[in-house]
């Protein structure tokens, strides 16, 4: 996998004849899907009633299939079902979140997620100062994989090693691979983890190797997580009804938006798989409040722009930040509760 960054966003706006306007986003390949929202998916949705949601899922689903059911058009698809979502509930003056399944949290307990591999020390440094701020649980990224050989899968077990000298046992430690290795590799590492007792260790494989993802999980020794690269109901359903995975992440601004999602939710809670999002962005917070197989979400801390997740507080305002390891959503916040920001237009390059 080459080096990891996200610098372009998609924003997605549906207007009512009454002048009230929904918000969707999306963030990979920004500007392929923009081209399939204009060309594609917008007509088959202009003119419609946004509260046949469920039938407007479908005519975007089945109108694309041939071409669409992952990757870009899937991706489309949720951006324009998220702003219809966010469109819904603002013409009822709810949030999101009571449209699902209402408050099932008083709040919402977040993971720590960046750590991205680096010297140990500076690791350990950054582990350190987010201890201070109170999170129960840190996602750290691993730099060595299988071209690095026997020594990189040392430079990896050091950085974990380091990590639990810093939070200790009684907070959770999640391993992300971001689809790096292989499955010889992983079953290699695998055993050599397991002393550090991680929570999940996070695509290991790519997406398509879900008889992969499915072998290591029947190992055992550290659940396997992934999902952030699968796409709709079905896509999902096959690595829930496989066990690939011990716990599921799918983006909602990926997977189908709130109405797969939530279809999707279903499936996993039947399975009794928990469900954690990728990505701590509002489309998905609303999401795991609304549901009782939704422990926890992720959350990019606020920093100065780098790999990218973090792109979305300079795009949108109204994301709540986490105070000593939670986050908040507002009962009276109507929709998903953002708006899109004007603080830092003049550092995007726009394109209409
Ligand atoms: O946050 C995640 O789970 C991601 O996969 C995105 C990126 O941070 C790579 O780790
Ligand atoms: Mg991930």
């Amino acid at each position: 996998m080459a080096s990891f960054r996200f610098h372009q966003w998609l924003t997605c706006e549906i207007e009512t004849e009454d002048g009230t306007i929904g918000i969707g986003n999306a963030a990979l390949a920004p500007t392929l899907v923009k081209q399939a929202i204009d060309e594609w998916f917008a007509p088959l949705v202009v003119g419609e009633d946004p509260f046949d949601y469920a039938y407007l899922w479908e005519k975007m689903y089945r109108r694309s299939h041939a071409w669409g059911r992952k990757g870009v058009g899937m991706t489309a698809i949720s951006a324009v079902d998220i702003a219809i979502w966010d469109l819904m509930g603002k013409l009822v003056d709810k949030p999101v979140f009571k449209l699902l399944g209402g408050r099932t949290k008083e709040k919402i307990p977040v993971y720590y997620s960046k750590l991205y591999a680096g010297s140990v020390e500076s690791m350990q440094a950054e582990a350190e100062e987010a201890m201070q701020h109170g999170y129960t649980g840190f996602k750290t990224r691993f730099g060595f994989g299988p071209k690095d050989g026997m020594a990189g899968m040392r430079e990896n077990l050091k950085r974990v090693e380091a990590l639990r000298e810093v939070i200790g046992y009684d907070k959770d430690l999640m391993l992300e691979c971001y689809m790096g290795w292989n499955l010889d590799y992983a079953k290699r590492m695998l055993p050599k983890l397991a002393k550090y007792e991680p929570r999940w260790l996070e695509e290991p494989v790519i997406a398509d190797d879900v008889a992969g993802y499915a072998e290591l999980n029947a190992m055992g020794i550290v659940p396997i997580s992934g999902g952030e690269h699968e796409y709709s109901v079905i896509g999902c359903a096959e690595l829930i009804n496989r066990r690939a995975v011990s716990v599921l992440q799918y983006d909602t601004n990926r997977v189908g938006g709130i109405t797969a999602a939530q279809k999707i939710n279903a499936i996993a809670e039947a399975a009794q798989i928990p469900v954690i999002p990728h990505a701590g962005q509002m489309h998905n917070y609303h999401l795991t409040m609304a549901n009782i197989n939704c422990p926890m979400s992720e959350y990019f801390p606020v920093f100065d722009v780098e790999v990218g997740n973090e792109l979305f507080y300079y795009i949108f305002e109204g994301d709540p930040e986490a105070q000593d390891g939670f986050l908040q959503l507002d009962d009276d916040k109507p929709g998903l509760g953002i708006t899109i920001s004007d603080k830092h237009l003049s550092n995007f390059e726009i394109t209409e």
